[in-house]
């Protein structure tokens, strides 16, 4: 796989490739994913970590904003807890490989406090409607039937975040687009450049809904053997493709980290089966090839193999 292969591989909109293609060839370049502090980190985190560990190796400088200062203004926390959530999570992110040379951990606090930032949030202020800040929030922010002031401020500062980190590329699940096309419509009027935009698909939770640390539907990066067994049994598995929970490990989790994955069964039911590619795993799948019982039970044994150095890293003193 070339690196540009890479860098687009299980994505679901990049705004725009020639402006990537054109970015690629430069020998610096830089992206950043922001997170909103949580108690775990979970499958769906892992989605877009998993992304910026594809765009480490194609070249990019990772910045990984721990957005503090965000989780409480969408009512995550008070800043004690939110703070305390992103050690955490800087420990989680480095416990399944995003660490090293190119990688920089940024605590949101530590950028958002200055005089600069403050004007450049009220210069954009002036100028998006209440109507559009509302509507970018739609999927990211928390009890929006009544949605605070904060909540306004919200995706303001998360475009100013982006000029502020100075990167050429703005990473993040698809539920991040409205807030990314408002930055890259309005930067320029401040001066600032329009960011390149990257997003990877929302992958559901075991019970068919989006994965979400609120619904308890989610695996985390840190939990151990038995728990991944345990939730992976209940999952919700049907004979479709589309929406299917097991399936969506299997493609972002397991095969980008596994050439081969093998399915073990007895001689009675066909007996084992080497897949090689995500693809002709779905083919057999949709073919009534393989069944859920056996989806389950390979998906698993993979996930257990791919998560294994991060659960012992969270478990070490
Ligand atoms: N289920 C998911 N599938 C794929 N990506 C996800 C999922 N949940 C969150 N993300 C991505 O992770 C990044 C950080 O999101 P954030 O930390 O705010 O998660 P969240 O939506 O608040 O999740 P949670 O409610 O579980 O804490 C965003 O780019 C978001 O798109
Ligand atoms: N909006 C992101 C978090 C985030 C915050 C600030 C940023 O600059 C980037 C991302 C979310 O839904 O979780």
């Amino acid at each position: 796989m070339d690196e540009y292969e890479l860098a687009i591989r299980n994505t679901v909109e990049i705004v725009t490739e020639d402006q990537l293609k054109e970015l690629m060839a430069r020998p610096e370049k830089s992206v950043y994913a922001g997170y909103e502090p949580s108690g775990e980190i979970h499958l769906g985190h892992l989605v877009t970590i998993n992304k910026l560990m594809d765009l480490k190796e194609a070249g990019f400088k990772i910045k990984v904003l721990l957005a503090d200062l965000h989780a409480f203004l969408n009512q995550k926390g008070t800043m004690e807890e939110v703070r305390e959530m992103a050690d955490y999570n800087r420990r989680c992110f480095e416990a399944v490989g995003l660490k090293g040379k190119n990688v920089e951990f940024i605590l949101g606090t530590d950028v958002q406090l200055t005089p600069e930032y403050e004007l450049q949030v009220l210069e954009l202020s002036q100028q998006i409607t209440l109507n559009r800040a509302k509507r970018s929030m739609d999927e990211v922010g928390r009890n929006m039937e009544a949605p605070r002031v904060s909540q306004m401020v919200y995706p303001i500062m998360q475009m100013v975040d982006i000029n502020t980190l100075g990167v050429d590329m703005a990473l993040g699940g698809i539920d991040q687009r409205k807030i990314h096309m408002l930055a890259r419509e309005y930067l320029p009027t401040i001066g600032a450049k329009a960011p390149l935009c990257m997003h990877t698909p929302i992958i559901n939770g075991l019970n068919g809904k989006k994965m979400s640390s609120s619904e308890g539907n989610y695996i985390s990066v840190a939990d151990s053997e038995d728990a991944i067994k345990k939730k992976m049994k209940k999952a919700f598995c049907p004979p479709e493709i589309e929406e299917n929970p097991v399936l969506q490990v299997l493609k972002y989790h397991v095969f980008p980290r596994m050439e081969t994955v093998t399915l073990k069964r007895p001689d009675k039911f066909g007996g084992n089966r080497e897949f090689s590619s995500y693809e002709e795993c779905e083919q057999a799948y949709a073919a009534g090839d393989v069944h859920p019982a056996d989806l389950k039970g390979m998906t698993t044994d993979g996930l257990i193999e791919v998560l294994a150095d991060a659960r012992d890293y969270m478990n070490q003193d």
